[in-house]
């Protein structure tokens, strides 16, 4: 049995360490809080936040009425807000929430992520100490537990930025680089370039079981999977046993006329040219088998490397002092603390 439950970690603003107000919190929410030093004037209930996200989620399934979800764009949404980041410069990452502005907010990459943003954009009005950089990694993360994902560390600290990114577009992803050595190359370059390893790569790619490609915002059309709004090993086990994948020629009748994409016998389902390479691949095929064949390691790979995704360049406000660790300790020991 898995366990779904997002754990926040909560800063709690204008008083240091406050175990009452912790213990309160854990007994309401049933998710685990560690308390931080403040960084803000305003304190934000985040089990609150996590709240109103699922009800958009939620409200806006019920709105489309046809299978599709925004469950996935926020997951892009997060994800694209982190994936900037250099480890060699310590440039972008989700701390700034810079896709707010152009030239970020138009990049190809982004496309489609505009309606993502204003969809979360009552909540931010609700919660005025909430930073965006919090709240679309926060959303991503919600969405990944709704959908049956994996269990998902996320604390706070994000502060927002008031420009534009320095970093120059590029920095995300193509899904095709014309030839198979070449996607391949390009894959473990931007990858590379955030710090993360061959089995990070496949673990965070594996998010293509959820969620859809759009022909108004990437070109690219459909679902990776059956079960677009399940977060699961699907994406592998087709990909390694399902297929044969062969390239898209047709769509609804027409000749497709869209980059270069796969589809299963099925045509219902796609792979994008850097989806196939994770089975074109050795290194990349052999951790894709491990994921098709085990979906508690995907979950338990794809939760820390999520976890690192959406912190990287984030500098968090450092925990609670030698001494005060000490006296939540005690206090946990008579049961005030929170775990
Ligand atoms: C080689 C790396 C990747 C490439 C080339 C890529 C490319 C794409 C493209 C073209 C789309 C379709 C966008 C649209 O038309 O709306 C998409 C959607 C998506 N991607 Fe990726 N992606 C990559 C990695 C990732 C990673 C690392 C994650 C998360 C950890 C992720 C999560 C998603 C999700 C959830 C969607 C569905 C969005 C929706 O339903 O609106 N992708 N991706």
């Amino acid at each position: 049995m898995r366990t779904y439950a997002i754990v926040l970690l909560s800063q709690t603003a204008g008083a240091r360490f406050t175990p009452i107000v912790l213990a309160g919190c854990v007994s309401a929410a049933g998710v685990s809080y560690m308390s931080l030093p403040p960084a803000k004037a305003q304190a934000v209930d985040y089990n609150a936040v996590k709240q109103d996200i699922k009800a958009l989620i939620e409200q806006d399934a019920e709105q489309r009425g046809d299978g599709t979800s925004l469950a996935g764009t926020l997951v892009r949404l997060a994800w694209h807000a982190s994936g900037t980041y250099c480890k060699s410069t310590k440039d972008g990452g989700s701390c700034g929430a810079t896709m707010r502005f152009d030239p970020e907010a138009s990049w190809g990459a982004n496309a489609g992520l505009g309606a993502a943003r204003s969809a979360l954009e009552p909540i931010k009005a609700k919660y005025p100490g909430l930073s965006y950089g919090d709240l679309w990694t926060l959303a991503g993360s919600v969405a990944i537990a709704e959908m049956g994902g994996p269990t998902i560390t996320w604390r706070p600290g994000r502060t927002d930025s008031d420009k534009p990114t320095k970093v120059p577009d590029g920095q995300l992803p193509d899904a095709d680089k014309g030839d198979i050595g070449k996607t391949i190359d390009h894959i473990r370059a931007i990858f590379g370039r955030m710090g993360f390893s061959d089995r990070e790569m496949v673990a965070l790619i594996g998010a293509h079981a959820v969620g859809r490609c759009h022909t108004d915002a990437s070109g690219y059309w459909g679902p990776w999977t059956f079960a677009e709004t399940t977060f699961s090993n699907e994406y592998f086990r087709l990909l390694v046993e399902g297929g044969p994948w062969t390239v898209k020629r047709t769509h609804e009748g027409k000749p497709w006329t869209g980059p270069l994409q796969f589809e299963d016998p099925t045509g219902k389902l796609m792979m994008l040219p850097t989806d196939m390479a994770m089975i074109w691949d050795k290194e990349f095929r052999q951790i894709s088998e491990e994921y098709a064949k085990d979906e508690d390691l995907f979950f338990k790979d794809f939760s820390e490397a999520w976890k690192k995704l959406i912190e990287l360049g984030v500098t968090f406000p450092s925990t609670a002092s030698g001494l005060t660790n000490l006296i939540n300790r005690i206090r946990a020991l008579f049961g005030f603390g929170a775990k």
